[in-house]
């Protein structure tokens, strides 16, 4: 294959990199300047250098176009608002006595004023600010970040392209502001909006760019005609513009489906699509519109967020195809390396069998970088690295890591009602009242208590070999022993362990079951200056010994009240993890499933009578189009019921989830067969509650009374006026009392008198009940 169809030769590019730096340098640095530690000249002078190092890294690699305005301090949604001018009244002052300090205070809040409300970047890990419209909003252009970190790509020799989340985008994933009609809808600013994206394109073209990219990831969701066609209006009159670099228009994480016709007629100069996974439906579906002629296509092959080797030649294949339905074809990751981890090559005590299917940003940088070298030279002058390719592909395909008969065995010879607990709902509860003999209005907590910097200490130091496994564990047993007898103190009726021993609630399964990669430097950006490290699902998932059953038996024999079990669910494990890429997410969730329906059946045998398995990604791991739900809520609530149906009739199952918005999986939470679900409620004032009301909800229900991620303490009567709501909808037989979450991230000051106020709210409750 050659590349003599394209009339300008195929290049690489990405879309966005990781910005941390190998050794979360930027966390350290905005971190401390926070603190008061380090100066905002050296805060800048850290992001200058990051930015430097990615671009370096990315030439290094091959890729001849690097982004620029990718990078950010904290969000670039965020930064979106700053360049729009979008700053809410509340942040006003702030940002104009000093606009870092007002950027930090737009992200995190002060002490006065509430900050910008967080959610997921669509059915990403990372997390966004959401911008707050109203229709007394004015924007103003304000390109001095963008244009100065285009300028410094420049200034460095380098060809560079810069990036901005798209005015589409940017409207439809506000919010109104608060004080603003909540039917108000902020895509009706887009006139408004369109004259500053000018400006700031003016201001690119001005700085230097030949091309910009305009993010519009929200045009892959299930779109209204009535925002297909504001989009379409949208890219008319940026496109009619005359003074402005070419427009690259950018989707990822989903094929376009009805916007890709509209994106395709645009007068733009340019489309980047994902064909990875189910997104490569786009190929067909670009085939359909009579591809893009006269248009630059930016080809996503290579997943931008997965760690697994490229195949490089479906890749080619792929490319190929497309070489006849562009004018220009360039080879991309399918969406930002944002979503990956920086460097692979980090990772030195990883099996080297796995090692060599692992491709973090920069392997994904070289990848793009071959292929489009592929493309331009022809297959000939890469046909060294193909060999490799393909032997390292071979090797993850045949090897008994990622082929356990056993386990293939085992997954194979589940059936419907291996998936069914065999007593329906209500014997269940009645067994299991018998055996509890819990009072009215249960209290209890969601499964974790302060993380305090000793245990995290204790931690790092077995880690750094400081300490030995014993010592560890004494240090652990204390605390578990420490939380045991502050809840009987605080009269709480079913209890804990505390969790201390837990780094993350999936990276702790993780590096003990069989299959299962934990990294040791692949932070992956969640928000802010926050990272997880998402372990990798890289083979067969097997248990080879039990996790929690120690730590819950220690627990249980401090104490004659019930202790629960506490285990993450399948489908948080998925969702957290990077996931395999070479079978359907069902069948990794099975074997996840199985794995711990053993630790659920171990748990019962070492005497647990309550055992809760947690699920706070069930809701937010929900597909972007309503098409694929059914299918995704499927193998979801099966290997739930998989993990925990093997228990006897008077061993209760709890499950838990903490993000709101339950309206779209109510059928789901009733799928799961939980005996009682606790759920975060305190923020939406017990609405969930009313929602499981509606959908006729059988069972027990624990709505949370205490909002965990703030620092306030409740008092008694908050709480109460909380019960209260939640027995408007929930009988009183049916209610628990519980916080919204875990408590890992509070502190034990607020934690007694937080609880204290539970406890005395439930009391109340019983006695008013009674009497
Ligand atoms: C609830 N969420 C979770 C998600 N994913 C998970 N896997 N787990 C989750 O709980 N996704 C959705 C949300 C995301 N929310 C958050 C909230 C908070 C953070 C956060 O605070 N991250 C910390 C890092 C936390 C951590 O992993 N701590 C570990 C290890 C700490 C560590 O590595 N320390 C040293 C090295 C120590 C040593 O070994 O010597 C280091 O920093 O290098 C622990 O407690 O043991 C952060 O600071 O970013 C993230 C997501
Ligand atoms: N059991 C976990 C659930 C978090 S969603 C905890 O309490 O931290
Ligand atoms: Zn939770």
């Amino acid at each position: 294959m050659t590349a003599k169809s394209a009339a300008v030769a195929t290049r690489a590019t990405v879309h966005g990199y990781p910005r941390q730096g190998r050794n979360r340098e930027l966390k350290k640095a905005i971190e401390g300047y926070w603190k008061g530690a380090v100066t905002a000249d050296a805060l800048r002078a850290a992001a200058t250098e990051l930015r430097r190092e990615n671009w370096r890294q990315l030439a290094e690699a091959g890729v001849l176009e690097v982004p620029t305005g990718d990078f950010s301090l904290y969000d670039h949604v965020l930064d979106t608002t700053v360049a729009v001018g979008a700053i809410p009244a509340r942040h006003r002052a702030a940002v104009d006595a000093d606009p870092l300090d007002g950027y930090f205070a737009m992200a995190r809040g002060t002490q006065d004023v509430a900050p910008l409300e967080m959610t997921k970047w669509f059915d990403t890990n990372y997390h966004y600010l959401v911008p707050e419209l109203g229709p007394d909003t004015v924007f103003v252009a304000n390109p001095a970040k963008a244009v100065g970190e285009l300028a410094e790509a420049l200034a460095l020799g380098h060809e560079a392209r810069p990036v901005l989340v798209g005015p589409v985008t940017y409207l439809l994933l506000a919010k109104p502001a608060p004080g603003v009609a909540a039917d108000f809808e902020p895509i009706t600013l887009l006139d408004r909006l369109l004259p500053v994206y000018a400006e700031l394109l003016a201001a690119l073209k001005a700085a230097g760019a030949q091309w910009a990219q305009l993010d519009e990831p929200a045009l892959v969701q299930d779109r209204t005609p009535a925002e297909l066609n504001t989009a379409a209006r949208a890219y008319r009159e940026l496109g009619a513009l005359t003074d402005r670099p070419k427009l690259l228009v950018a989707s990822y994480f989903d094929r376009l489906g009805a916007a890709l016709p509209v994106l395709a007629k645009a007068p733009v100069e340019g489309l980047a699509l994902d064909f990875t996974g189910p997104a490569a439906a786009n190929l067909d579906d670009l085939a359909a519109v009579g591809g893009l002629p006269g248009k630059r296509l930016v080809a996503g092959v290579v997943d931008g967020r997965n760690i697994w080797i490229n195949d490089l030649e479906k890749s080619l294949a792929t490319l190929a195809t497309l070489f006849g339905l562009a004018d220009r074809v360039d080879v991309a990751p399918s969406c930002s390396l944002l979503h990956v981890p920086i460097d692979a090559a980090l990772e030195r005590d990883v099996d080297p069998q796995i090692a060599r299917w692992l491709a973090f940003a920069r392997q994904k940088a070289a990848e793009v970088a071959l292929l489009a070298r592929g493309l331009r030279e022809g297959t000939g002058a890469i046909t060294a690295d193909l060999a490799a390719n393909r032997a390292d592909l071979a090797s993850r395909a045949g090897s008994p890591i990622t082929r356990d008969p056993a386990v293939r065995a085992r997954t194979a010879a589940v059936t419907a009602d291996d998936a069914r607990r065999p007593q329906a709902y209500p014997q269940r509860a009645e067994a299991q009242r018998a055996r509890l003999g819990l009072p009215l209005l249960p209290t209890t907590t969601i499964g974790s208590f302060p993380q305090t910097t000793e245990l995290r200490v204790a931690r790092a130091d077995l880690t750094a070999g400081r300490i030995d496994a014993a010592a560890y564990r004494e240090r652990m047993e204390a605390e578990v022993r420490e939380v045991i007898a502050y809840q009987e103190k605080a009269g709480l009726d079913v209890l804990v362990h505390g969790e201390p021993e837990r780094n993350d609630m999936v990276q702790y399964f993780a590096e003990q079951l069989t299959g299962y990669l934990a990294t040791r430097h692949g932070w992956v950006q969640s928000y802010g200056t926050r990272y997880v490290r998402p372990p990798v699902l890289a083979g067969d998932i097997s248990r080879p010994h039990p996790m929690t059953v120690d730590w819950f038996r220690f627990a249980q024999d401090l104490t004659d009240r019930p202790v629960k079990g506490m285990l993450t669910g399948p489908v948080t494990m998925l969702a957290w993890s990077f996931v395999r890429d070479d079978q359907p997410l069902g069948a990794t969730a099975r074997q996840v499933a199985l794995a711990l329906r053993d630790e659920v059946t171990d748990l019962e045998a070492a005497g647990a009578a309550v055992v809760q398995v947690d699920e706070p990604a069930l809701r937010e791991t929900l597909p972007l189009r309503a098409a694929d739900r059914p299918a995704y809520l499927d193998w979801a609530t099966e290997s739930f019921r998989l993990a925990t149906s093997g228990v006897r009739a008077d061993t209760q199952v709890h499950t838990h989830m903490c993000y709101a918005e339950f309206g779209a999986i109510m059928t789901a939470i009733e799928e799961l067969d939980a005996d009682v679900i606790s759920l975060e409620a305190t923020r939406s004032h017990m609405q969930v509650a009313g929602e499981l009301a509606a959908a006729g909800y059988p069972r027990e229900v624990g709505p949370g009374v205490w909002d965990i991620h703030s620092p306030r303490v409740p008092s008694t009567e908050e709480a109460l006026a909380l019960l209260r709501a939640g027995l408007a909808a929930i009988p009183a037989e049916r209610l628990w009392v519980n916080p919204d979450c875990g408590l890992k991230t509070r502190g034990w000051t607020e934690t007694r008198a937080s609880l204290d106020s539970l406890v005395g709210a439930a009391r109340r409750l019983r006695e008013e009940l009674a009497g």
